[in-house]
This record gives structure tokens, C-alpha cells and sequence, in this order.
């Protein structure tokens, strides 16, 4: 059995955003007002569109707040698949446009190929990372750590920023900041959404194979603070 985290549920996803929001904007304020920088890693898919939204309008000097990605699929940043394009929709927008956003896909055809250059351009960023926000999948996935990928082992154990996984069950070849990176953190929150996400994050409560359902690397450890929040 994992030790379970900070777990906060809320009655609807609203109510969940709004106080998610209020929390990474005074997380990153608080960051800049003690170390003039702060650093905000967030997750791509369908649930983080409004706590992006919600973000964005924040007052947070965002002029000094560096964001990049936990994952992207390594495509054009005008397809609708990339992290990149959602996030400069839905967060680098009203007061948070200021912000120094760096993606991680690259003119490389490969993610192999753009690794490297990949993280020369995070090299500057403020670490340990701030806030991180992750999402889950069905399979127990986070960041892009496919279980059913080839490379799941090195993204789990690698002292590397990024690494490129190749998913058997999702599209897109991906770039993915590795465990290590993530959990270099001072903050990770975990946003899922509805009863399916709730019995897959118990599921992972149940044992410490991180390789079956890598969430299980984030939840297993208590170094780095996680903050559960779910919502119905
Ligand atoms: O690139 C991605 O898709 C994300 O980084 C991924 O890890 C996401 O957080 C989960 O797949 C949950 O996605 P949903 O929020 O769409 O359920």
C-alpha cells in the first residue's frame, strides 16, 4: 500500500479550479517575492483547460514566472495534439501572456533527435520547479509515461531532464520530462476529474509498481509534497 497523499476532493470542478488556481498563483507569487523567479510545469489533455483559464487572469508578476511542459507530443505546435498550442490558447493569455514559456518540441523530426536541445533550452529555467501540475490517465500514466511504452524503465530512473517514449496505446511520439526532473519539485499537484479517475488513483494506492501505473512514482514517494485534488 501506497501512504496516501494530500487528498482534497471538491463537489463539482469548479469549486475545485477556483481554489487550484488561487493556490498556484500564490505558490508562484510567493516564489518570485523570495527568489525573483518562479518556475510552473503543467500537463497537457482536457482537464487543466480551465485552471489554465482561471490562471491566466491571476494577479502574479508572470513577467518573472518561466513555464514549460511536462510532456508534448512531438507535433507541428499547429495541431490540435500539441500541448504547446492548448497552452498558449488557454494559459499564456490576459495577465499571464507575460509569462517566459518555453515548450519542448523542437525542428527536430524525432523526439530521439531533439532530446538534447530540449534541455539546453530548459537549462535556464528556476529549479527545483515550483508548482507542477500533473494529470493522470485511465492506465495510470503521468507526464508521458506510457506503461505500455518500451521506454517506461529509463523515464522512471534516469537522472536526465527529458526523455523521448514512443506509447504503443496513444498517439504521437512524445518527449517527457523524466521522473527525476518532476519530482526536483517543491509542489506537484495531481488534477483528475470524475469516479473513473478516482477508482484508477485507489487502484495505484495499492501497490508500488510504478512500471504498471507510473503514477505510482509520484504517489509512492513523500520527498516532494503532492496535493491530490479531485472533483466529481
Ligand atoms: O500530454 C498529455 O496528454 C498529458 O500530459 C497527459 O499526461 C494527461 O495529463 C493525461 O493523459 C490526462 O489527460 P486528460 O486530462 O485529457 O484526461
Amino acid at each position: 500500500m501506497i501512504k496516501e497523499s494530500v487528498f482534497k476532493s471538491f463537489d463539482n470542478k469548479e469549486a475545485l479550479e477556483a481554489q487550484l488556481a488561487e493556490r498556484i498563483a500564490k505558490q508562484l507569487q510567493e516564489a518570485v517575492d523570495i527568489r525573483g523567479k518562479a518556475s510552473l510545469v503543467v500537463s497537457g489533455g482536457s482537464t487543466p483547460l480551465k485552471l489554465f483559464q482561471l490562471l491566466s487572469h491571476k494577479s502574479v508578476e508572470w513577467s518573472d514566472v518561466y513555464i514549460t511542459l511536462a510532456d508534448e507530443r512531438w507535433v507541428g505546435g499547429e495541431s490540435d495534439d500539441s500541448n504547446e498550442k492548448l497552452v498558449r490558447a488557454h494559459l499564456l493569455q490576459n495577465r499571464a501572456a507575460s509569462a517566459k514559456f518555453q515548450g519542448l518540441k523542437n525542428m527536430f523530426s524525432t523526439p530521439e533527435e531533439g532530446c538534447e536541445m530540449t534541455m539546453e533550452q530548459l537549462a535556464h529555467f528556476p529549479r527545483p520547479f515550483d508548482v507542477v501540475v500533473l494529470g493522470m490517465g485511465n492506465d495510470g500514466h503521468t507526464c508521458s509515461w506510457f506503461p505500455c511504452s518500451k521506454e517506461i524503465e529509463l523515464a522512471l530512473s534516469t537522472d536526465k531532464l527529458c526523455v523521448a517514449v514512443n506509447p504503443g496505446a496513444a498517439p504521437n511520439p512524445r518527449i517527457s520530462l523524466s521522473k527525476t526532473a518532476i519530482l526536483a519539485s517543491r509542489q506537484i499537484y495531481l488534477h483528475i476529474v470524475g469516479e473513473q479517475k478516482l477508482a484508477v488513483y485507489r487502484q495505484a494506492l495499492e501497490n508500488e509498481d510504478a512500471n504498471s501505473m507510473p503514477i505510482r512514482a509520484v504517489l509512492g514517494q513523500h520527498k516532494t509534497p503532492v496535493d491530490v485534488y479531485w472533483s466529481a
